[in-house]
């Protein structure tokens, strides 16, 4: 095993290369969640603005200023109240006991009420100061999280789910805590140790001399412990982070978890980022990995040395002190009651030297969150475009505007599109596409897999840039049209449909922002997307709770919900991602009646899947390796564009397997043939 010292001081060393990390080796093994980790950036920590944050409770935090700087003062001057009450037992002016016991009463009523006042001041203050915290936090977690729902989707590709939640819970309530406590404290402290001082110099100038001597030795002794506490808790916040990112990821996907049985290996992978301490023999914690009991052990060590150390020597000192007092007393430099007085700022001296420093490392941990904190709540998003910093000379030139026309036609134009993800620089995901898509009409977008044809649905909700040419909505480009109102017209349905933890109702009206929606108008978008059938069944109906992420529905319920949704927004373009997982046949029919229904009156660009779904398109765009190869409709293409003959081959297999098995056979005649099954489609290609 190594040396304990050794392991702390190389924990120190790597906190220090941390912040600079150019060490090659080093660099080699950080693993790619630390990676990540990493990419999450850090401001400057800035005290400055966490006080902003503070500024609208000004007033308040004056007031409590003025009682907290009251109550420490009439705690201070208790001592001198009490010294007075020493003297007279050793004054030979007072004659008789009774007459001494008369001016003792008198002093320490006066003591005690001054004591008690100084007690309820301190109260109020407390208390005041810790709603001011609660105020400051809950303030800061609505700004922040405003501040990650605008950024731009890109920003949410680098940045897991976890790390995200770990900011706006463990890192804002650490930033509380300076606020509400260690801030505070670290002023009352030290303005009670200052102005201890000053009565100590008050009673003796020459005992105060050699007090001071001391605690400043004390200080700059323990000042280096105080730094490494600050790191380690820096390091337990990080790892931390990276351990809730897994649990957040784990726990959202619990049926992927444990439909897998990989119970285990999400425990493990939690672990490795906790350390379990069942796990590490003699307590001691490996190196590595880092972990969070590593980084809090040794906080731990280091945090007992530090206090031991504060006080121990505060308090050893002190006896030194006092035996030079009472050598000053001796020699009639000093009185007793002087002595005594003195002794007790001495004691207050170093209780709040030891409090002060305890503030400091809570404020140098607050300060590491408040630089993750503050890289969220200062990022710009890059869409809509950021306008130019102030200073520039663009800004005098150019102000961002954007237009928000009347209404929307729905023609949509892409022209020499060239992108690829942020996340991705060397990936190529669009190379010099160009389409044309007609206001009311249904363009189906086909090809191999990883073509490009989600992208496109997700550049025209603007969620990316594009790197070269434009994208334009009835001739106006993307980027000069408002975002709010662009995305208000343009309606969503995702191939595995996200719903939120609410009633069906709240979630058919998540993308409605208008308030007089009447009930009819939310069954009729049902009974267009086929959804009135099912929930008019529950007994809560429209009320029902669906369940995180809509757990309670069905795959098609799903969908239906979602159809719903889009078309309650009254979108003039409607964007549909197929699903390619299976619904059963009813379901299916279903989804796809109530597509039918969408699809009428509107601009439609679908992700198309379904044969069904191609056949009917008024244009079908092929792409393959990133390129559109052709445009059609689905008879030319069959004729022409072999990628697309390709691609329904494919498609068709499973068809055909049934086919071929003589199933089709086995089937009751349909009542009649109205075009849209598959089978007969695909006796009509193959013909
Ligand atoms: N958020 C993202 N960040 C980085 N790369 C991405 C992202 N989303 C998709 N890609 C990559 O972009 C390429 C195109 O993906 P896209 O989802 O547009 O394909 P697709 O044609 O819709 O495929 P599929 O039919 O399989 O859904 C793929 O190589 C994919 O790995």
């Amino acid at each position: 095993m190594m040396d304990p010292k050794d392991d702390i001081e190389a924990l120190a060393a790597t906190n220090t290369t941390n912040d600079t990390n150019n060490n090659a080796d080093e660099a080699t093994t950080i693993s790619s969640e630390e990676k990540t980790e990493a990419a999450l950036k850090s401001d400057k920590p800035s005290l400055g603005k966490l006080f902003a944050l503070a500024q609208p409770e000004m007033p308040m935090l004056i007031f409590s200023g003025i009682l907290m700087v009251g109550s420490e003062g009439v705690n201070l001057i208790t001592p001198l109240i009490v010294a007075d009450a020493y003297d007279t037992l050793v004054d030979p002016t007072v004659l008789t006991d009774d007459a001494r016991m008369t001016k003792i009463n008198e002093v320490m009523t006066i003591a005690i009420i001054v004591t008690v006042a100084g007690i309820l001041g301190g109260f109020i203050r407390a208390t005041i100061q810790g709603v001011i915290g609660e105020r400051v936090v809950a303030r800061l977690r609505c700004q922040l999280y405003a501040h990650i729902l605008k950024q731009e989707i890109a920003f949410f590709d680098e940045h897991k789910s976890g790390e995200l939640v770990s900011r706006l819970g463990s890192d804002t309530t650490l930033l509380q805590t300076v606020i509400s406590q260690s801030l505070p404290d670290f002023l009352v402290q030290l303005i009670k140790a200052m102005a201890s001082m000053g009565l100590m110099f008050f009673l003796s100038a020459k005992l105060a001399g050699v007090a001071l001597a001391g605690v400043i030795v004390i200080f700059l002794l323990s000042a280096p412990m105080g730094k490494i506490m600050a790191r380690l808790s820096k390091e337990y916040q990080d790892v931390l982070g990276q351990a809730q990112t897994h649990s957040t990821e784990a726990i959202g996907s619990m049926r992927t978890v444990q439909g897998f049985a990989a119970e285990e290996k999400e425990s493990k992978r939690y672990n490795e980022k906790i350390g379990n301490p069942d796990d590490i023999p003699l307590w001691w914690p490996p190196r590595e990995p880092k972990t969070t009991y590593r980084a809090g052990f040794f906080k731990s060590i280091t945090a007992s040395a530090f206090f031991t150390f504060v006080f121990g020597a505060g308090f050893g000192f002190l006896n030194v002190t006092l035996w030079y007092g009472f050598y000053l007393v001796i020699q009639g430099e000093m009185t007793l009651g002087e002595l005594t007085a003195f002794n007790s700022f001495i004691i207050t001296v170093g209780f709040s030297m030891g409090q002060v420093a305890n503030a400091i490392s809570k404020v140098f941990e607050g300060m590491g969150a408040s630089g993750r904190v503050f890289y969220l709540m200062d990022r710009v998003p890059t869409i809509p475009k950021p306008p130019p910093p102030p200073s520039s000379a663009e800004s005098k030139t150019k102000t961002i505007e954007t237009i928000q026309p009347e209404s929307m036609q729905g023609n949509v134009e892409l022209q020499n599109v060239v992108f690829h993800y942020p996340s991705r620089p060397d990936q190529i995901v669009l190379n010099d596409v160009s389409l044309k898509i007609p206001a009311n009409s249904t363009t189906a977008l086909v090809g191999s897999s990883g073509a490009g044809k989600s992208t496109i649905v997700s550049l025209l909700q603007r969620f990316y840039e594009v790197d070269q040419g434009r994208i334009t909505v009835d001739g106006h480009s993307l980027d000069s049209l408002n975002l709010q109102w662009l995305r208000s017209h343009i309606g969503y349905v995702q191939q595995e449909p996200q719903l939120f933890g609410l009633t069906v109702k709240e979630n058919m009206l998540y993308g409605v922002h208008r308030e007089n929606v009447t009930q009819e108008e939310i069954e009729q978008a049902s009974k267009d997307a086929h959804a009135h059938e099912f929930i008019q069944d529950w007994p809560e109906g429209y009320d029902t709770l669906v369940g995180e992420r809509g757990v309670k529905l069905s795959g098609g319920q799903k969908q239906r919900v979602a159809i719903a949704r889009a078309l309650l927004t009254n979108c003039r373009i409607l964007l549909l991602d197929e699903a390619t997982s299976a619904l059963d046949a009813e379901s299916e029919h279903l989804v796809q009646q109530a597509i039918d229904k969408a699809v009428v009156g509107r601009t439609v660009i679908v992700v198309a899947h379904r044969l069904s779904t191609i056949r009917q398109a008024d244009q079908i765009v092929v792409m393959h390796n990133h390129k559109v190869v052709d445009v059609g409709k689905h008879d030319e293409l069959l004729a022409r564009c072999t990628r697309y003959q390709d691609l329904i081959r494919r498609q068709s297999t499973m068809i055909r397997d049934v086919s071929m098995n003589g199933l089709a056979s086995m089937l009751p005649d349909m009542p009649e043939d109205n075009g849209d099954s598959e089978v007969q489609f695909l006796d009509s290609a193959s013909a």
